[in-house]
C-alpha cells in the first residue's frame, strides 16, 4: 500500500521512465493507450494486466474497444499518483517487451 502521493519533481522523475504514458488532465492519474493485432492479441494483453494487478493489488481503470486498450492509473485510496501506480506502469511496460 503506497503511504504518500508523488509530489511534482517524484511524478516528473517517474515519467521520465515511462515514456508512453501521459498524467492525466488533473494530475491525479498516469494514462496510456496500447493497439493490438486484433481483439485476442488486446484480450489477451488485458488478462496479463489482471494477474498482475493482482499481484500488486492494484487495479487499472480501463476501457478497450476491439484492438484498442486504454489504462489510468491512480491510487483510488490516495486520490492521486502514488508508487504503485508507477510500479504497476513499469510491470505493464516490461509485458510488451
Ligand atoms: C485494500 C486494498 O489494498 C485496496 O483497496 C487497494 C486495491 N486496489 C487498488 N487499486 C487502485 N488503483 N487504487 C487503490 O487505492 C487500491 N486499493
Amino acid at each position: 500500500m503506497a503511504d504518500e502521493l508523488l509530489n511534482a519533481s517524484d511524478l516528473k522523475e517517474a515519467l521520465e521512465n515511462l515514456p508512453e504514458w501521459q498524467l492525466d488532465e488533473d494530475k491525479t492519474g498516469i494514462q496510456r493507450e496500447f493497439t493490438f493485432a486484433d481483439f485476442s492479441q488486446a484480450f489477451a494483453f488485458m488478462t496479463r494486466v489482471a494477474m498482475l494487478a493482482e499481484k500488486h493489488d492494484h487495479h487499472p481503470e480501463w476501457q478497450n474497444s476491439w484492438d484498442w486498450v486504454f489504462i489510468r492509473l491512480t491510487t483510488d485510496d490516495l486520490g492521486g499518483v502514488t508508487e504503485q501506480d508507477v510500479d504497476l506502469a513499469l510491470a505493464i511496460d516490461e509485458l510488451l517487451d
